[in-house]
Parts: structure tokens; C-alpha cells; sequence
């Protein structure tokens, strides 16, 4: 047990799909795990462990932002000695390229301004995936043919800006694919443990187009993320 964390030593596989939503661990648990166990409620930060074509895996949610993030990653890294982590999120497209509903696996992470997901300054400032889970990935995305791009992504640490979408024009003329909030921290906490880490974002909105999914087709919208976060994570 750890002070957000009710769960056991045990409790978690050695790989963990994160996802912020609790109601997407869930829904993930529910629809792709064999014989899901809930195994943390507290703060309603919903975690679950199963069998996904007999093997191990827990999907554990991790709120919104680097900070709720940071807490549920050290104590599935530092307590539960959890050893890969495969963000399954949602981003919002910063150019018109990179489609609605679509993949985008994140090869690269820049906090949006010097100041914003940056993580505090607390680790070190170059992480990335671990290279073979991003292959494990896109070999298997093409396999099942799922819509995706890989590349840079950023993270920010407000979803209200003020500056509106103007504050993405610096991360735009960079190549930047797609924004979160939480793939910064992801990718400088992994590497602080020696962990592996992969963060893949459906697309939900695009900031370019103003174009929107609607909550209510969320889950249906994650299958293709969910399968193929799960194929990854029994490979690795
Ligand atoms: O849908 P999740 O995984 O929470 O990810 C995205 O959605 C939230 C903002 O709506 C942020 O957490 C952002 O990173
Ligand atoms: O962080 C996020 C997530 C989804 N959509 C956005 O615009 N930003």
C-alpha cells in the first residue's frame, strides 16, 4: 500500500498501460482482460490487473496533468517495482495532417514553452521511449492496420490557455504532431528508474481544425489503442 494506492505488493504486473480516465481503465479492463481484478480505488484513480492472451498486464489511471501523473507513476515504479509503462492516452492534433480518431505514438516529447511540462525541472531534460517498444509498435500498427503517425509530441501543463492555440505555433513550425499533458513526465520518470516507456495518444480533437470527438464515442474510440498498447505490452 502507498499513500494514493491501495493496492498489495503484487498487486501489478511487471508492464502497466496508463491511461488519465478512470472510466478508459475500465472500460479497457472490462472489454480486453481476462478475469480483471480491481485493485485500487482510493480517489477513484481506478487501477486494474488481468490476463491478456494469458499473460499479466494492469491498467492503472493517472488523472490529468504531470502532477497527478508523477504520484500514480513512482509508486507503480518505486513500490510495485513495475518495470514498462505504455502511456494510452488522448492528445489533440496540432496540424491538419494528423487526423481525428487516428494514432499518434509519441517518438519525442518537448514541454510546449520553457516554463510547461518540463516536470519541474526534476529529471533529466532529454528522455525518450524506449526504442523497442516504438518498433514493437509500429510494426504492429501496420500489421492491424491502424491509423497512425509517429513523432514529436509536446506537453503542456494547461489545457485553458490564455494565448488560445497561438501558444502552439512555436511547437508547430518544430513538426510538432500532437499535444497531452502528461508525456514529459512519463518518459523523465521511466528513465529515472531505469524503466521502459511508450506514450500513444488517440487523436480527440485537432487545434488546427477545431474539429472534436464527443465523450460519448470515447470508448469505442480507444479499441485501436487498447489492442495494440495490449499486443505491446505482452511482446515486451
Ligand atoms: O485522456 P487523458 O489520458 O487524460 O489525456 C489527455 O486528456 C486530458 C485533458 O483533457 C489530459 O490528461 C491529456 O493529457
Ligand atoms: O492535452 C490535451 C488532450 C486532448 N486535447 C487537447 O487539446 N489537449
Amino acid at each position: 500500500m502507498t499513500p494514493h494506492n491501495e493496492a498489495g505488493r503484487g498487486d501489478y504486473a511487471a508492464t502497466v498501460l496508463l491511461p488519465g480516465d478512470p472510466q478508459r481503465a475500465e472500460w479497457m479492463a472490462e472489454t480486453f482482460l481476462e478475469a480483471p481484478r480491481c485493485v485500487n480505488r482510493r480517489r477513484q484513480a481506478l487501477g486494474f490487473t488481468g490476463l491478456f492472451r494469458g499473460k499479466p498486464v494492469s491498467i492503472q489511471s493517472t488523472g490529468i496533468g504531470v502532477s497527478s501523473f508523477l504520484i500514480y507513476a513512482h509508486e507503480l515504479l518505486d513500490f510495485h517495482g513495475v518495470r514498462t509503462l505504455i502511456r494510452t492516452g488522448t492528445c489533440g492534433a496540432l496540424t491538419a495532417a494528423v487526423k481525428l480518431r487516428s494514432l499518434v505514438i509519441s517518438q519525442a516529447v518537448r514541454g510546449e514553452s520553457a516554463e510547461s511540462g518540463q516536470v519541474f525541472g526534476l529529471y533529466g531534460a532529454d528522455a525518450g521511449p524506449d526504442p523497442e517498444l516504438v518498433s514493437q509498435a509500429l510494426a504492429r500498427a501496420a500489421e492491424i492496420g491502424i491509423e497512425h503517425q509517429a513523432g514529436l509530441t509536446i506537453c503542456s501543463d494547461i489545457f485553458y490557455h490564455p494565448k488560445g492555440r497561438d501558444r502552439f505555433a512555436e511547437a508547430q513550425a518544430q513538426g510538432a504532431l500532437a499535444v497531452d499533458m502528461e508525456t514529459s513526465a512519463l518518459y523523465r520518470i521511466a528513465a529515472h528508474f531505469g524503466a521502459r516507456a511508450l506514450s500513444m495518444l488517440t487523436v480527440v480533437d485537432n487545434v488546427v481544425t477545431g474539429e472534436q470527438t464527443d465523450y460519448s464515442e470515447r470508448q469505442a474510440l480507444f479499441t485501436d489503442m487498447a489492442r495494440l498498447a495490449l499486443d505491446v505490452a505482452i511482446e515486451s
